[in-house]
């Protein structure tokens, strides 16, 4: 039986025929190679977090504060990363978080993304605010699964019309993101003086939908091009929105819907009693609310209130295959990865999210299987305890 972790012998026999991995497979290195290939206002959107970045922090030491127990003598000849989440198989509970504007870290963006995942059969969550449009990138993806990220615009016929479109490519699953309806203070941002999508980009779902097109008079040309970005930014989220509007995703998407951003066991219970099959805790990667509490301490909680009754995701933070253990071992059904393959696609395109995913995978199951585990679901909170 092939496994994951066959990537490393791959690795140590073509160093035979003199032949180096080419990316560096210490994840936590990629930022710092990333920083030296991007201009410096792209560097500090994908880096940077909001505010003092206490909480993004905050983030990578909630991991540190955990430490793995491993456990011997256990027979782990036979191993199987392989999960169902939300009716999606994967052959190891990691999926690719949602990632705006992904053209400015490398001209391929999504389309390099789609096909890494699509040769991994990792699941990809395409976001609202991808650079190509959710089309394309399902062609890029081919046959593989794939899940849609809704930032819910303003106007209601647009959010139906980009989830008619998403359920019409091939997207199976719904993540809704709660913690954007708009975008927080972000010093490294401000400083540049720089938002992508008044530039044009990240845009493409907005500029190629009908609903859309019909508010700015037609197709985008440079003759509305700034009266359509206008009412991008006018559109983008709605600040209204409460847990009484959920009835309509149920209505107009008939797959299962996840709710990405949640943090209170509370929230987590009220989306549950809305009917929502999903909860990914999330606290964007340290983006939106500076001096937030880590999304790892916020875990625990939401799994004890709600996880018997829906799929409990993690993002935030995660950064090595053995971190993935860590959140897997506090409750997590899978994760999300959003950075560092953001890095890899700087570095090298398709090429270099290959291998950060190829990395993550492997390292997963070396950890899980040194720890005395051969299944994602074996990981229990007996496999972690608090740092000294
Ligand atoms: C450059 C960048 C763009 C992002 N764009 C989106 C997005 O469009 N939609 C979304 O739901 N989350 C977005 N996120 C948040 C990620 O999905 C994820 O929650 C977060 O980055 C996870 O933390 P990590 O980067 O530490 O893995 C973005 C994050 C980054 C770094
Ligand atoms: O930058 C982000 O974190 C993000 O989520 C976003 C928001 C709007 C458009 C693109 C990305």
């Amino acid at each position: 039986m092939s496994s994951l972790a066959d990537f490393q012998n791959e690795i140590y026999l073509a160093g035979l025929g003199e032949v180096l991995p080419g990316f560096p497979t210490d994840l936590t290195r990629l930022e710092a190679l990333a920083e030296r290939r991007l201009s410096a206002p792209a560097f500090g959107y994908v880096a940077g977090s909001a505010g003092s970045e206490a909480t993004a922090r905050a983030n990578r030491e909630a991991f540190d504060r955990w430490r793995i127990v491993p456990r011997m003598l256990r027979d782990v000849a036979q191993r199987d990363l392989s999960v169902e989440v939300l009716g999606t198989a994967m052959p190891a509970p990691v999926l690719l978080a949602p990632i705006g504007v992904q053209s400015i870290f490398h001209p391929e963006g999504e389309l390099a993304v789609a096909r890494a995942a699509a040769s991994t059969g990792l699941t990809m969550v395409l976001s609202t605010a991808a650079s190509y449009t959710m089309e394309e990138v399902a062609e890029a993806n081919g046959e593989r699964s794939r899940w849609y990220q809704l930032y819910w615009p303003k106007d209601r016929e647009l959010a139906a019309s980009f989830l008619e479109r998403a359920k019409a490519a091939g997207y199976t699953a719904l993540v809704v993101t709660l913690d954007t309806f708009t975008l927080a203070w972000r010093p490294r941002d401000l400083d540049h003086a720089y938002l992508p999508f008044l530039r044009g980009i990240g845009v493409a779902n907005y500029f190629s939908d009908p609903v859309f097109q019909k508010a700015v008079g037609g197709p985008v040309t440079d003759a509305n091009r700034d009266m359509a970005l206008l009412h991008w930014v006018a559109n983008f989220g709605d600040p209204t929105l409460t847990w009484n509007d959920l009835v309509f995703l149920r209505e107009h998407w008939d797959g299962p819907i996840a709710l990405k951003g949640v943090q209170h066991p509370d929230d987590a219970r009220q989306a549950v009693d809305a009917g929502m099959d999903g909860i990914i805790v999330s606290n964007h990667g340290g983006r939106q609310v500076d001096g937030a509490i880590a999304s790892l301490d916020a875990l625990p909680g939401v799994v004890e209130a709600v996880g018997d009754q829906a799929s409990v995701l993690f993002d935030s933070g995660i950064r090595t295959g053995s971190d993935v253990a860590k959140a897997l071992a506090l409750g997590a059904e899978a994760v999300l990865v959003a950075r560092p393959y953001a890095y890899g696609l700087a570095l090298g395109g398709e090429a270099g999210v290959r291998h950060v995913l190829r990395c993550l995978q492997a390292e997963l199951e070396l950890t899980m299987t040194l720890a005395g585990v051969t299944r994602p679901g074996d990981l229990g909170p007996d496999f972690v305890v608090p740092a000294p």
